[in-house]
């Protein structure tokens, strides 16, 4: 796009919010400030570094697009090249399974900081912080049942690894002198009916008082509550109940994975809810299409809403923001770009609510006004704002990116066979 055509679009959107008494600016330099901490395993479709198979136990990628990254110099290439494309602060979450193993077997009993600490130099270097993540998928003990596991011997292997998990946020965290927030997702559920709800239930509770006990101050534990996994249909034993009640109890961070909860619910609604019982929340911002299929966020009503719901309330500084979707069918850094602009504009669009107007009408219970306005806001020059910010910042603006990726496409990701 020409430049003076961007500049004289921000001037007149500029004006425009100005009658509503928005600074376009001051929006502009909160989005800056707001961290998105982009998950390492859209790269290469969850696979990791520690034995090279699809996905399995709960979650599922589907597609085969070629160029997905082998290794762990072409992830990193990959997301050097999609930060290099995104205006803003940034941070990377690791799942366990992508640790620099020095083409070794390391089992995740056997995980230590070593093995994370080129990722702490590379993420350094590349200005970014680290975020961390346990990993009970895809290992031949994952089974349907982990930490909530009656075998003493198979659940003991999991709280050991999680344990050491937390260990490694701990150092990451200590390193960058940023808390690292480590995500605990564990898909334990049951395909069928099961009549032992409660016992697994209380395990898995006492699996993770007892994880949770050791003091790290350098780290941030958060628990992610699921409605279901693949062949985990009828039960999830981490449901949104047990961890909310979990959380709130013992103070710890919720992860609200917008692709977790009922089709029809309102995931933004728990925002307000949540915050008022637990210390933080995590998001895994994602697209949930009939089930939590993981597609590539989107500038659409769930995201949108999620964070008018943080902004609204005056708590987006009580949100961790990450990505969590895999899709396999389009070019993956091409998936990265469209969600992580999408999660920006939704966050510019809450930046840029005409709040102060807003809540003078509901204080005055003029109610067809609050509706008009909240209507018309939607329609405002955002766009205009947000291609200023990406042109500002020297990275492409609007559908720029297309160009760039299907050159990153031929010069790279399609030379991998
Ligand atoms: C790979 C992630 O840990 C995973 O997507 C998890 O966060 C999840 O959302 C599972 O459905
Ligand atoms: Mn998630």
């Amino acid at each position: 796009m020409k430049s003076e055509l961007i500049e004289k679009n921000y001037a007149l959107a500029k004006e425009r919010y100005a009658t509503l008494g928005v600074d376009t600016d001051k929006a502009l330099e909160t989005l800056e400030k707001t961290p998105v901490s982009l998950h390492c395993w859209q790269a290469d479709d969850v696979v990791g570094f520690e034995r090279n198979e699809a996905a399995s136990g709960g979650i599922q990628t589907t597609g085969n697009y070629p160029g997905k990254a082998r290794n762990i110099d072409e992830l990193r290439q990959d997301i050097d090249k999609v930060t290099s494309m995104l205006a803003g602060s940034f941070r990377l979450n690791l799942h366990e399974t992508y640790g620099d193993f020095g083409g070794r077997f390391v089992d995740r009993d056997q995980v230590e900081p070593k093995h994370f600490e080129s990722w702490m130099q590379w993420a350094k270097e590349h200005n970014l912080k680290l975020d961390f993540n346990s990993t009970s998928f895809s290992h031949p003990k994952s089974g349907s049942l982990t930490l909530s596991n009656p075998d003493k011997q198979i659940r003991e292997f999991w709280i050991d690894h999680t344990k050491r998990c937390r260990r490694i946020a701990d150092a990451m965290g200590k390193y960058q002198a940023d808390p690292c927030i480590m995500n605990i997702w564990v898909h334990d559920g049951s395909k069928d009916y099961t009549v032992e709800k409660f016992r697994y239930r209380q395990i898995l509770k006492e699996s993770l008082d007892e994880i949770l006990a050791e003091q790290l101050p350098d780290m941030k534990s958060c628990l992610e509550a699921k409605l279901f996994g693949i062949g985990l249909e009828a039960y999830t034993v981490g449901s949104h109940d047990f961890y909310a009640g979990y959380c709130a109890k013992n103070n710890v961070i919720y992860t609200l994975d917008t692709g977790h909860y009922e089709p029809t619910e309102n995931v933004s609604d728990a925002v307000s809810s949540l915050l008022l019982f637990v210390p933080e929340l995590m998001l895994h911002v994602s697209r949930p299409m009939h089930w939590d299929s993981d597609h590539v966020t989107l500038f659409d009503d769930n995201t949108r809403n999620l964070f008018a719901e943080l902004v609204r309330a005056g708590q987006l500084h009580r949100a961790h923001i990450g990505l969590d979707y895999f899709d396999a069918s389009i070019d993956r850094i091409g998936a990265y770009i469209i969600g992580t602009r999408a999660t920006q504009k939704s966050l510019l669009q809450a930046f840029l609510e005409p709040l102060e107007l807003l809540r003078k009408y509901e204080d005055e219970d003029k109610l067809f006004q609050r509706l008009a306005l909240l209507e018309e806001a939607k329609t405002l020059p955002m766009g205009a704002v947000y291609d200023y910010y990406n042109y500002t910042h020297n990275v492409p603006v609007a559908e720029d990116f297309i160009a760039d990726i299907e050159k990153y496409e031929q010069e790279v990701t399609f030379k991998r066979k």
